[in-house]
């Protein structure tokens, strides 16, 4: 028998999988088959999730574990913020350490416990990076220069500006006001883009921002391999830089940035230098469930016998208790 957790950042919810707790570690075509399968709201458990998080061992310096994320439609991402504050929060508890790295696709990652954001909220900081601009990282034909930096996309959207940044996972973002924020727009542009197109052939995050105030933006998206999230963490950091490359008076490098999502907040802080960018994701890492099933089954992707119980703590009632204690906010108008 194994036990998966389920578990939240921002109420981007994933199943995790530790595989060393595994007698076989699952296939890549197994893996893809449980994210399908566990993730779907009817044939998944307990509602079903936005992904998978796959723990395996790492045998890098001062590496506990490495993560590997897999979204609901079983694509496999680079990276994965809200996710990484999980499976961080799961191998400090497992291994009695607060500050290591993870490995992860492209990169071994800085991860550190936080101070509670409230009783029974624990909280991660996570490393967003690498980051790059350029055509490398985005297998997009031209639009009409390297890099796509705060320019109107005629294509995408009329009226809007678009900026796109590679975390190393694929963002696409807008700073929009309301009614674009509450308009059809998002879900379509997510879509279309998501589906065989000359721009983004790997597909793309796509997220909408209003800007709340200096260093503090409500951010909404529209996530590759899912569709719409609660939250999704490496959106809110590329958004983040974007805010401090595009409105430097509002969004600043260096200062701690407060990111409202539908699922509740994070911080971030990008951090800038010559050489590169990295953008610091701070927030909750909350478990919910604990869920017992048989190895065979797991690897057949049959969870119908699976067992789930909540977790020992309360912690996804505390959560929602912080996020009903967040203040109310609205937009500023922004003259674009
Ligand atoms: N859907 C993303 C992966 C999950 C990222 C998101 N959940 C996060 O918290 O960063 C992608 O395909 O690039």
């Amino acid at each position: 028998m194994v036990v998966l957790h389920k578990v939240h950042g921002s109420q981007n919810r994933f199943f995790l999988l530790d595989q060393t707790t595994l007698e076989q570690p699952l296939t890549d075509p197994e893996l893809v088959a449980l994210a399908q399968q566990m993730t779907h709201p009817k044939t998944g458990l307990l509602n079903g999730a936005d992904g998978i998080l796959v723990v395996n061992a790492s045998n890098h310096d001062n590496v506990l574990g490495q993560m590997r994320v897999i979204n609901a439609d079983g694509s496999e991402a680079s990276m994965c913020g809200n996710g990484l504050r999980t499976v961080s929060r799961y191998l400090a508890e497992k291994y009695h350490s607060n500050q290591f790295k993870v490995e992860t696709l492209t990169a071994d990652l800085q991860v550190s416990r936080q101070s509670d954001l409230a009783t029974d909220v624990p909280a991660f900081s996570v490393e967003i990076s690498p980051v790059r601009f350029n055509q490398t990282a985005f297998p997009f034909d031209h639009l009409g220069g390297e890099t796509l930096i705060d320019a109107p996309v005629r294509a995408f959207a009329d009226g809007l500006t678009f900026t796109a940044i590679a975390v190393p996972n694929p963002h696409l973002i807008s700073f929009v006001d309301t009614t674009t924020m509450n308009g059809p727009l998002l879900g379509d542009l997510g879509a279309r883009l998501n589906r065989p197109n000359r721009y983004f052939p790997d597909g793309v995050n796509v997220s909408f921002a209003q800007i709340l105030g200096p260093d503090q933006l409500f951010v909404r998206t529209f996530e590759r391999g899912v569709g719409f999230t609660n939250a999704c963490g490496t959106g809110m950091s590329a958004t983040s830089l974007a805010f401090a490359m595009t409105h430097p008076q509002l969004g600043h490098f260096g200062r701690q940035m407060t990111i409202y999502n539908p699922g509740g907040m994070v911080k971030t802080v990008v951090h800038h230098s010559k050489a590169r960018d990295t953008i610091e994701l701070i927030g909750n890492a909350t478990e919910t469930h604990l869920i017992t099933v048989d190895d065979a089954q797991l690897h057949q992707a049959n969870v119908t016998e699976a067992t789930a119980t909540v977790a020992t703590t309360h912690e996804e009632a505390a959560y929602e208790a912080f996020v009903a204690g967040l203040p109310s906010v609205s937009a500023i108008a922004v003259k674009e």
